[in-house]
């Protein structure tokens, strides 16, 4: 199966790292194109703009960073309208709001090409392992057409729907998760300052109803004030501003989330705004600290 792929950022490169280990043909892209080198090494081929990739590929992957530059890829200049006609398919797999999905999925379909959306859950290391959870919404038939490629990618795939039902789920979930991030945070300052040892609290959490991978994944790391970017702090407050914008269409009153979103952004404003989403500790520890 040949695929094409757009945006080799971290997830971007495990993801297609994986399809070529596969034994898929690959096509891909970046903006900045050095970072192509790599996947050509492994076997890959390099398309110089994403319309080059949608004329030489039946399916084309996309994993861009946020909204802007979902539509950027698929509208602008050498974008990927120019190329899509019937008979191809574009999965934008890519963390954005259900109304940026929904545009592309419009203009899309006009030309008569098939849509998907298709957002995961799971991170730097799932993506290398092929162990992401896919989300997908919109055209059935072209879902099928990609379980073989999910399945190199993923551990789990859902079909939800229609369009904008994956971008919500994955909105949902980051909501949920960041908001956990706060207050996983908070309880290692409360134990510190109160005299606790934190790595007795990462033992005590790990045996109990609230265990989880995320907690355990980070909190060793994070009580070494180390933040190895997985999933860039950017990318969750972008994740928890359209979680919010999503409460704020369905009058959902999330002040969890808000606060959550308060610190994301102080963060953001101090300079981590590239390392890892668990380096909010470094604002709830210290809310004067930069990076
Ligand atoms: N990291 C994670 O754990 C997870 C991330 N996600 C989501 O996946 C997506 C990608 O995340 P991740 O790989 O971590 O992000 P990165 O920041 O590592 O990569 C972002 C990618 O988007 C490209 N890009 C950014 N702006 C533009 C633009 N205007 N035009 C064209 N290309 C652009 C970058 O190109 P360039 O190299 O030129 O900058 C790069 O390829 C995001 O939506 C994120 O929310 C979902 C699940 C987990
Ligand atoms: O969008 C990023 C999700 C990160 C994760 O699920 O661990």
């Amino acid at each position: 199966m040949e695929v094409g792929f757009l945006g080799l950022g971290i997830m971007g490169k495990a993801m297609s790292m994986n399809l070529l280990r596969h034994g898929f043909k690959v096509t891909v892209w970046n903006r900045t194109l050095s970072k192509c080198e790599e996947l050509v090494e492994h076997g890959a081929s390099i398309g110089k703009t994403p319309a080059e990739v949608v004329k030489k590929c039946k399916y084309t992957i996309a994993m861009l960073s946020d909204p802007s530059a979902a539509l950027s890829v698929a509208f602008d200049k050498d974008g990927v309208l120019e190329q899509i006609c019937s008979g191809k398919g574009y999965i934008d797999m890519s963390t954005v709001d259900a109304d940026t999905s929904s545009k592309i999925s419009e203009e899309i379909t006009k030309k008569g090409g098939c849509f998907l959306e298709a957002p995961v859950s799971g991170s730097k290391k799932p993506a290398e392992d092929g162990q992401l959870i896919i989300l997908a919404a919109g055209e059935k038939q072209l879902y099928d057409e990609a379980i073989p490629a999910f399945n190199v990618m993923g551990k789990k795939s859902f079909f939800l729907g229609q369009v904008g039902n994956g971008a919500k789920m994955k909105l949902v979930v980051n909501m949920i998760m960041g908001s956990m991030m706060n207050a996983f945070s908070e309880g290692l300052v409360l134990a510190d300052r109160s005299g606790l040892d934190q790595q007795t609290l990462l033992d005590v959490l790990d045996l109990g109803a609230i265990a989880n991978p995320m907690f355990k994944l980070k909190g060793p790391a994070m009580v070494q004030n180390n933040y190895p970017p997985a999933f860039p702090l950017k990318h969750q407050q972008k994740d928890m501003r359209l979680a919010l914008a999503l409460g704020d269409e369905n009058a959902v009153s999330m002040p969890v989330a808000a606060a959550s979103n308060e610190a994301f952004k102080k963060a953001r404003s101090l300079g981590f705004e590239d390392h890892d989403f668990s380096a909010v500790y470094e604002v709830v520890k210290a809310p004067e600290h930069s990076a």
